[in-house]
């Protein structure tokens, strides 16, 4: 039986949380990641991918390429595995407001920080920088404005005083891959949408254990 939630995950880099989620649907028969598409050649996420007997595809930026063009021949990569879902996992473009406005509302995101705190990039060493005694990782809806979506999910982790961004990131990364799996899961059983996405955020309880409703 085919999955109900075809799921593409657009990457740039190692594929962590790619792995997370291709694990997760070996559990989770309602979604199917039918495609990973990087925009850099070398992403080892497509390694992976490769091992899972993935399809993948690459989406490389042209050298004076405007971000609209560079978007069209994105879209035109995704189109062809028809998804329910797009997941970006490290993926590392800001896109444009007429690709988030194709797929708004089946897009999330998963970012390193506890939105709305840090927003962008380097959010690791900003969390030591201000000696925040917590940090932590959020899957989001994503929308045009970067970082800003409804969130959907969030799990926190303790900052310790011996903490760089590496040690810090390796924390928050080990409750990325507890949690996004779960919100594609929720997704495919149907039970996400943008526009009532309160009912989850107060349901969401998420500590360094990581909580979550089944
Ligand atoms: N319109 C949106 N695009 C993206 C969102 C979003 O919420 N709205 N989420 C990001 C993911 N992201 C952080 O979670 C992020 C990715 C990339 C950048 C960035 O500055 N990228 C530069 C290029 C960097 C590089 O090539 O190394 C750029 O695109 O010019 C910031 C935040 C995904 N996109
Ligand atoms: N602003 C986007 C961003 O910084 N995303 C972050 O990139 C990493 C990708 O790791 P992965 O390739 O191992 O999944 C993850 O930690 C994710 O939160």
């Amino acid at each position: 039986m085919s999955a109900s939630c075809r799921v593409v995950v657009l990457i740039s880099g190692n594929g962590s949380n790619l792995q997370a989620i291709l694990d997760g649907c070996d559990d989770n028969l309602n979604a199917e990641v039918v495609g990973v598409i990087s925009n850099k050649p070398d992403a080892y996420g497509l390694v992976r991918a490769h091992h899972s007997e993935i399809d993948t595809s690459c989406v490389i930026a042209r050298k004076g390429e405007q971000r609209e063009d560079f978007d069209a021949r994105l879209i035109n990569a995704i189109e062809k595995y028809q998804p329910d879902l797009i997941v970006l996992a490290g993926f590392m473009r800001i896109l444009s407001d007429k690709f988030v406005s194709k797929y708004l509302g089946k897009m999330i995101n998963i970012h390193p920080s506890l939105l709305p705190k840090y927003t962008g990039l380097n959010t690791h060493q900003r969390a030591i920088d201000a000696k925040d005694t917590e940090h932590g990782a959020s899957v989001h809806f994503v929308i045009p404005e970067l970082d800003a979506g409804p969130v959907i999910l969030q799990a926190k982790v303790p900052v310790y005083p011996e903490d760089d961004a590496e040690t810090l990131a390796q924390r928050v990364h080990e409750q990325e891959h507890a949690i996004y799996p779960l919100v594609v899961k929720w997704f495919s059983l149907g039970r996400l949408s943008m526009n009532n996405n309160q009912a989850f955020l107060d349901g969401c309880v998420i500590g360094e254990s990581g909580y979550a409703p089944d």
